[in-house]
């Protein structure tokens, strides 16, 4: 493909919150200079929607948007696309865990992962922000058997925005200071953000901080809970900042992290730091070419040990919950 081509760019939900935000930072450059096509898939009732947000997209004569097509059918939708956002799944309302999602949203990504196997380019990334994000990214890989496993990731980029934003708050420090921040393991309340690894100005973030008690009685709880606590706020679930998230990452999935930083992505484990091999579970990652490789050789402490472990003990009961299902 040329380099002047549009970046084929599928997204999955296309009609709801997240899409709302999502389609017009695609469509505006977002990912770059290079044009995108954006390819957008709904379910059949939410068509009509969507031809409205179509008509916004128009209206805003983006340079970068090169054109788009919408429909319900995920092999005509996922033909040759670069890069794939699952977006597409029912929402948690208040008093749910994202896991109560698992069979309702599950099938959704039994198809599409097929549908991508048979039809996406060559060099397809998929990025998974549908929850459960991390077991719903193992769905669709597991559907998806000719596509490389590293192709897929799960969103965890929001909660990393999250602690980045929590962590500027404490200190006082602005977002731009604050680097090698690790959210680890599953999308969910057990999630662990970790400040040992982090920094702030170059120092090390909970040698900043010196408050074990806000660290563990704050700072996880109030990135961990965010969600609900939006969910609580709004009456529905984050959008904007999810959308925003969702752009971060492929945007450094694409282009590279910084070369003095770190991103966090829920990928499938080598059984790095504990992990079990092939659960989609949150590591600090850098990226370069495309590719993404997991930060080796941190020192994790007994405190962040059973974190991790927490964490991807649920994925794993995640993978048992889905395979029982017969969806994995
Ligand atoms: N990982 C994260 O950080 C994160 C953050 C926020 C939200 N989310 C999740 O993102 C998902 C979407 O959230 P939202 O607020 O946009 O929800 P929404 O209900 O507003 O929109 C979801 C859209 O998906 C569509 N859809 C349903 N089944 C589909 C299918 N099979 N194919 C294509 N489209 C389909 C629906 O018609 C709807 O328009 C939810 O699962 C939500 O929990 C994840
Ligand atoms: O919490 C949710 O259900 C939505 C999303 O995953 C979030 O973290 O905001």
């Amino acid at each position: 493909m040329s380099p002047a081509s549009p970046l084929k760019v599928a997204v999955t939900g296309a009609a709801g919150q997240i899409g709302y935000s999502l389609l017009f930072r695609l469509a505006s450059g977002a990912l770059g200079d290079r044009p995108v096509e954006l390819r957008l898939l709904e379910i059949t009732p939410a068509l009509k929607a969507l031809e409205g947000v179509v008509m916004e997209l128009d209206d805003c004569a983006f340079p970068t948007l090169a054109g788009v097509e919408i429909g319900d059918d995920a092999n005509a939708i996922f033909d040759g696309a670069n890069l794939a956002l699952l977006v597409g799944a029912r929402p948690r309302g208040p008093g749910m865990e994202r896991g109560d999602l698992l069979e309702a949203n599950g099938a959704i990504f039994t198809a599409q992962g097929k549908a991508l196997n048979e039809v996406a380019a060559d060099d397809v990334r998929i990025g998974v922000t549908g929850n459960p994000a991390n077991t719903n990214a193992l769905i669709a890989m597991t559907n998806a058997p000719d596509i490389p496993q590293e192709r897929f990731s799960a969103l965890t980029r929001l909660d990393h925005n999250r602690a980045i934003s929590q962590l500027a708050a404490k200190t006082g420090a602005p977002v731009t200071d604050i680097k090698k921040m690790t959210i680890w393991g599953n999308h969910s309340a057990t999630q662990y953000p970790d400040l040992f690894h982090a920094e702030v100005g170059g120092r090390n973030a909970a040698e900043v901080v010196d408050d074990q008690a806000w660290l563990e009685n704050e700072f996880i709880p109030t990135v961990a809970k965010r969600g609900a606590a939006i969910i609580e706020a709004r009456g529905s679930s984050s959008a904007a900042s999810a959308a925003s998230a969702t752009i971060d990452a492929a945007r450094d999935w694409l282009h590279g992290s910084a070369a003095d930083d770190w991103v966090s992505m829920a990928v499938p484990s080598d059984g790095s730091y504990g992990v079990p091999e092939g659960l989609i579970s949150s590591f600090p990652v850098t990226t370069a070419n495309g590719d993404w490789s997991i930060v080796q050789g941190l020192e994790i402490d007994d405190f962040s040990r059973g974190r991790i472990d927490a964490s991807t003990a649920e994925l794993a009961e995640e993978r048992q919950a889905v395979s029982d299902l017969g969806l994995i």
